[in-house]
C-alpha cells in the first residue's frame, strides 16, 4: 500500500516538498496544453487547507544538468498560480541564494517552486551520492515530502527517489489515483488486449516491448519508433527517426511475436515529407520504399484505417506516444484515427503520456470518451509491464 498524505499527520504550520510532474507542452513560453498543471492543483490544495507551506519541486524538458533559460518553469509557476488563485513565487535556483531565500519567507498557506530540478546535474546522476547529496539538499527545506509527478514515477531520480528515503514521504492525490486506475487495465486485462507505442522517446520505450509479448494480443507500432522496426525489416527509412543500436532487439521482438502468436502491427504506408517542418511538402509512400531524402512524419491513410480496425474490438486498449507529429496540422491524421477508434470501441481505453494525453485535447477529443486519461507515458507502460516503479517503491509502508 502506498503511504498517503493523511499517514503524515498534522501537517498544520508544516513546510511540504511535492514533487510535481510540470512537464507541459510549450510553443516558446506559451503552454499549448496546462493538463499536468491542472492533475498537480487537487495535492497543492489539499495540503494548503491543512495548513502546511507547498515548494513545488519538478523538471522540464531534458536540459543537460546546468540552466537553460528554455527550459524555465517560469510558464508552468505562473499557470499554476492562475489554477490556485494565489501568487506562486519561483526562485531563480534550485538549492541556492534565491532557493534558500524563497522557502525562508514562505508562510502557512502559501506556495513557493524551485527552478527546474534538472538544472542540477546530480537531480539523474547514476551516482547514488551525488543523488543523495541532492536530496540532503532539498531535504532540508521541509520537513515532508509528497510525491505527486506520476509521470516520472519511473525515474530513480534525487527528487522522485532519494528524498523519499530522508524525509517522511507519502504519494499524493494524483499518483493515488494513477494507480488504483491504471490497476485496472494490469490486473487481468479483458481481451482482446492492444497496446498502441509511438512518439519520439523510441529508446526509453522500446523495452517495454519485451514485456508486452507475454501480455498483450496485439501491438501497433506507428510515431517515431516504426522506422527502427521497418529498418529491422530490411527497408529504407530515409531521414526518419532510426536506433540503430537497436536494430537486433527488434528484430528479436519480431521473431518472438510470431512464436508466441501476438500480431505486431506496422504501418504499410508513411507520410514522407521533405522536411521537420509544419508546411514541408510530402507523399504518401508505401513504407517499404520511403526515398533516402525523406522523412516520416506521420503513418499514411490506409494504416490508419488498418489501426483503427485492429484497435474497434479491443476490450483493453492502452495507447502511448502520438503516431506522427501531430504538432503539425498535416501530419496529426493517425493519432486522430487512433484516438477516434478507442472512444468507438467498448473496451476499456487508456492513455498514457503527456504529449498523447495533450493530443486527445489539443485534436479536440472529448476527455470522457476515454477510460482513463493517464498524465505519464513511459511511467505508465512500465506500470502495465508489472515492474517495480522506484518511486513507487520508496513510498510503499
Ligand atoms: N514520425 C515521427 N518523427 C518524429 N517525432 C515524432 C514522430 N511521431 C511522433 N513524434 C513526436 O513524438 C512526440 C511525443 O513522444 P513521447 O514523449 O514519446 O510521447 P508521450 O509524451 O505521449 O509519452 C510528439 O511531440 C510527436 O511530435
Ligand atoms: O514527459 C514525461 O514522460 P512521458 O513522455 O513518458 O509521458 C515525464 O515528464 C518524464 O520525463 P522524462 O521522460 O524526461 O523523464
Amino acid at each position: 500500500m502506498l503511504k498517503t498524505i493523511d499517514s503524515l499527520g498534522d501537517l498544520t504550520g508544516k513546510k511540504v516538498l511535492v514533487r510535481s510532474d510540470l512537464n507541459v507542452p510549450l510553443d516558446g513560453t506559451t503552454i499549448t496544453d496546462d493538463g499536468r498543471v491542472r492533475a498537480s492543483v487537487a495535492t497543492i490544495e489539499k495540503l494548503l487547507a491543512a495548513g502546511a507551506s507547498v515548494i513545488v519541486t519538478a523538471h522540464l524538458g531534458r536540459p543537460k544538468g546546468e540552466p537553460e533559460a528554455k527550459y524555465s518553469l517560469a510558464p508552468a509557476a505562473a499557470r499554476l498560480a492562475e489554477l490556485l488563485g494565489k501568487p506562486v513565487t519561483l526562485a531563480d535556483d534550485l538549492v541556492g541564494p534565491s532557493a534558500k531565500a524563497t522557502v525562508a519567507a514562505l508562510q502557512p498557506g502559501q506556495v513557493a517552486m524551485l527552478e527546474n530540478v534538472r538544472f542540477d546535474a546530480r537531480e539523474t546522476s547514476k551516482v547514488d551520492e551525488e543523488r543523495e547529496a541532492l536530496a540532503a539538499e532539498l531535504a532540508a527545506f521541509a520537513d515532508v515530502f509528497v510525491s505527486d509527478g506520476f509521470g516520472v514515477v519511473h525515474r530513480k531520480q534525487a527528487s522522485v527517489y532519494d528524498i523519499a528515503k530522508v524525509l517522511p514521504a507519502a504519494a499524493g492525490l494524483l499518483v493515488q489515483k494513477e494507480v488504483e486506475s491504471l490497476s485496472k487495465a494490469v490486473t487481468d486485462p479483458a481481451r482482446p488486449y492492444v497496446v498502441v507505442l509511438g512518439g519520439s522517446k523510441v529508446s526509453d520505450k522500446l523495452g517495454v516491448i519485451a514485456n508486452l509479448l507475454t501480455k498483450a494480443d496485439r501491438i501497433l507500432i506507428g510515431g517515431g519508433m516504426v522506422f527502427t522496426f521497418l529498418k529491422a525489416k530490411g527497408f529504407e527509412v530515409g531521414k526518419s527517426l532510426l536506433e540503430e543500436d537497436q536494430l537486433d532487439t527488434v528484430r528479436g521482438y519480431l521473431a518472438t511475436a510470431e512464436e508466441k502468436g501476438v500480431e505486431i502491427v506496422l504501418p504499410t504506408d508513411i507520410l514522407a515529407a521533405t522536411g521537420f517542418a509544419a508546411d514541408a511538402e510530402f507523399d504518401v509512400v508505401a513504407a517499404d520504399a520511403i526515398p533516402a531524402d525523406r522523412i516520416g512524419l506521420d503513418i499514411g491513410p490506409d494504416s490508419a484505417a488498418l489501426f483503427a480496425s485492429k484497435i474497434v474490438d479491443a476490450k483493453t486498449i492502452v495507447w502511448n506516444g502520438p503516431m506522427g507529429v501531430f504538432e503539425f496540422p498535416a501530419f496529426a491524421g493517425g493519432t486522430k484515427a487512433v484516438a477516434q477508434a478507442m472512444i468507438d470501441s467498448d473496451g476499456f481505453s487508456v492513455v498514457g503520456g503527456g504529449d498523447s494525453a495533450a493530443a486527445v485535447r489539443i485534436l479536440g477529443f472529448d476527455e470522457a470518451g476515454f477510460g482513463h486519461i493517464s498524465t505519464g507515458g513511459g511511467a505508465s507502460l512500465e506500470l502495465l509491464e508489472g515492474k517495480v516503479l522506484p518511486g513507487l517503491a520508496v513510498l510503499e509502508g
